[in-house]
């Protein structure tokens, strides 16, 4: 088993009414960046909290590297998480709050200057940290978490906060982790950040797994939600055509069709045995947005 690699198995947190996790199952691999996706209140925070050993599992485990957090020699060195929007000392400045942390943690002073400036934030290295602004208390967090030059690194929704130039900068910096053989799990409701981000997705809802695999996968796996626009000069033709198939036709107002439950080679076969001209046929791929809303519709509320 590699060293960073994350696996959760049959984890489950019941609290007094709510499964909040209930049987979940996953992977996250090295070298990726994991995209951790679920509406409000599936399970995302309380499964990143078991894994980092701060609340405790009613049953199954999470590993990391083969162990659990709390059986790691050195967790310092092999997981950082950011979990909130960083905490400080208000009055504290940003490079002391990371010299405190290095301190006690037995890490070089120079550490603090380091992390600093790998999040940008050296020119507000003496301001105070009660006047960082969010999307800059979330630099100082990740900076935190990389103090230890971990191998895996946990964020929860590390994009709140931060303006569209923030997400950029924070893409970057989590895809060049990656790229040097980290392991990154974030997790998220923003899912056009995570179409731009990550390699993998791991998609729950209501505390259960719904999707895991790569970006790509999980796309295809909701390939027969996919839409074949379709244009032609003999739309009763064609629409009783595929009706006979059992597809479904709907004008799309800008002269086009859009025909769900049929593939686009279905579509061209159809009009082709009925005689009909096409002037367009295209797969419209549903966004993702749309592949999960599609995936988790409904279950937030039967928890
Ligand atoms: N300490 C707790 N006691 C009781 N219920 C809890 C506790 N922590 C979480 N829950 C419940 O467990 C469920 C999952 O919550 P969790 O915070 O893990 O979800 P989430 O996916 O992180 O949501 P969000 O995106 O809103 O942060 C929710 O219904 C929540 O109310």
């Amino acid at each position: 088993m590699s060293d960073g690699q994350i696996v959760v198995s049959g984890l489950t947190k019941h609290y007094k009414n709510v499964r909040a996790v209930d049987n979940l199952s996953f992977t996250v691999e090295p070298g990726r960046v994991t995209g951790f996706l679920g509406p409000n209140g599936a399970g995302k925070t309380t499964t990143l909290r078991m894994l980092l050993n701060l609340v405790k599992p009613t049953a199954g485990t999470a590993t990391i590297g083969g162990q659990r957090y709390a059986d790691l020699k050195d967790p310092l060195h092999t997981v950082g998480a950011v979990l909130e929007a960083s905490s400080a000392h208000k009055g504290r400045t940003g490079i002391n709050h990371l010299r405190v942390i290095c301190a006690a943690a037995g890490f070089p002073r120079s550490r603090a200057d380091e992390v600093l400036a790998m999040v940008g934030l050296t020119p507000a290295a003496k301001r105070k940290f009660k006047g960082y602004s969010l999307g800059m208390r979330q630099r100082l967090g990740i900076a935190a978490a990389m103090l230890g030059d971990p191998k895996v690194l946990v964020l929860d929704e590390p994009a709140n906060g931060l303006d569209p130039e923030g997400i950029r900068w924070m893409r970057d910096l989590l895809k060049s982790l990656a790229a040097h053989g980290r392991t990154v799990l974030v997790s998220s409701h923003l899912l056009s950040e995570m179409q731009l981000l990550a390699d993998d997705l791991v998609i729950i809802a209501a505390g259960k797994l719904v999707r895991q695999g790569t970006v790509t996968q999980v796309m295809d796996s909701m390939a027969h939600s996919a839409e074949v626009r379709v244009r032609t000069p003999q739309v009763e033709e064609l629409t009783s055509a595929l009706a006979e198939l059992n597809a479904t036709v709907t004008p799309n107002g800008d002269g086009a069709l859009l025909v769900t439950g049929v593939d686009a080679p279905g579509v061209g076969r159809a009009a082709l045995k009925a005689g009909v001209e096409l002037h367009e046929l295209t797969v419209e791929r549903p966004d993702l947005e749309r592949v999960f809303l599609e995936l988790t519709a409904g279950k937030a509320a039967i928890r």
